[in-house]
């Protein structure tokens, strides 16, 4: 693929205002680099239905049908949410780019400005993301936890309204929606860790379109990278060895020998009565064994035994 080809790339995308912004933003990095981009819109199950995310297929419905298009040709890359991208790779595929990642913590967006610490017992907090809804319950705050579905503009629209106190979202969806000013805290990832992959986008093609897999290669972020391998390496570790939600959030930083990673994890309960916190650090390079070494610490030290009470198909976010 060269600034030269006159065909415009196909790239598909859902239709949800958050994945516009982010196929937008993908579009412009490699207009950039002089390739001609339209975007093509995909409907998935996941943005027609609005039954729980469990019943109708887990968040790999948000995927599939973009790896549809793909695979017949009707597309010929796809830019996803990482952290809606299965661990499972899907054969003929490859993730051709992660882009640099927004702030990848979560964020709370309550009434009248409150924080976490300011929320009475009983508040109602809504969050369909098993994961936010174990390590908040881990917190002992005495908040009920709502399940709630829907894109981001529906859900801030529950606090708006009066229906809920809160809200909690990714911060990175907020701010590529420029709804940062909803926002009342971004969440300490020492009380909550993100989904692993977490603010970071993943750009897919079909393995043998060999001259796009290079060239996409341009807007992949080394640093990024890294931290999710690691982050999606504990969490297909897990998913072979729990049911509980698991968070995970792998910063690069300066260490005494370049550039290291830092990974915090934390299997959880739904019901947040237990949860298992760790930490690891490595080099760049070695991501994929830090992410694994990791998971099988946290099952050692009883995360296999950490049940979730919805399931294993329970874990979408
Ligand atoms: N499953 C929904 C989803 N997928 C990606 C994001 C936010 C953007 C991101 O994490 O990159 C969201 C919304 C949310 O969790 O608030």
């Amino acid at each position: 693929m060269t600034a030269a080809s006159t065909t415009p790339l196909r790239l598909g995308t859902r239709g949800s205002a958050l994945a516009m912004v982010q196929a937008r933003y993908v579009q412009q990095r490699l207009q950039a680099l002089g390739h001609d981009v339209e975007l093509v819109q995909i409907t998935t199950k996941g943005d027609v239905s609005t039954a729980p995310l469990a019943q109708i297929g887990g968040t790999g419905v948000f995927v599939t049908a973009l790896r549809e298009a793909l695979l017949d040709g009707r597309v010929d890359l796809a830019a996803h949410s990482l952290k809606d991208l299965p661990t499972t790779p899907a054969d003929d595929l490859v993730v051709a780019a992660v882009p640099e990642r927004e702030d990848p913590r979560d964020a709370l967006c309550a009434r009248d400005g409150l924080k976490l610490s300011d929320l009475p017992a009983g508040a109602r907090v809504g969050t369909g993301s098993p994961r936010r809804e174990a390590q908040l319950h881990a917190l002992g705050l005495g908040i009920e936890i709502v399940g709630l579905r829907g894109n981001v503009d529906t859900r801030l629209g529950k606090v708006a309204d009066g229906t809920l106190d809160a809200v909690v979202l990714a911060r990175a969806g907020l701010s590529r929606l420029g709804r940062l000013d909803s926002v009342t805290e971004v969440l300490d990832p020492m009380q909550v860790l993100p989904a692993p992959g977490q603010g970071a986008l993943a750009i897919e093609c079909r393995r043998a379109d060999t001259s796009l897999v290079e060239a996409l290669g341009a807007l992949d972020d080394a640093a990024t990278r890294a931290a999710v391998t690691a982050e999606r390496t504990l969490l297909a570790v897990l998913e072979a060895g729990c049911t509980a939600p698991v968070g995970a959030y792998a910063e690069a930083a300066e260490g005494e020998d370049g550039l290291e990673l830092y990974i915090r994890a934390v299997v959880a309960s739904r019901d947040g009565s237990l949860s298992i916190r760790k930490s690891a650090t490595g080099p760049l390079g070695g991501a994929e064994q830090i992410g694994r070494d990791l998971a099988l610490e946290l099952l050692a030290d009883g995360a296999g035994a950490v049940v979730d009470a919805g399931g294993p198909a329970s874990k979408e976010e």
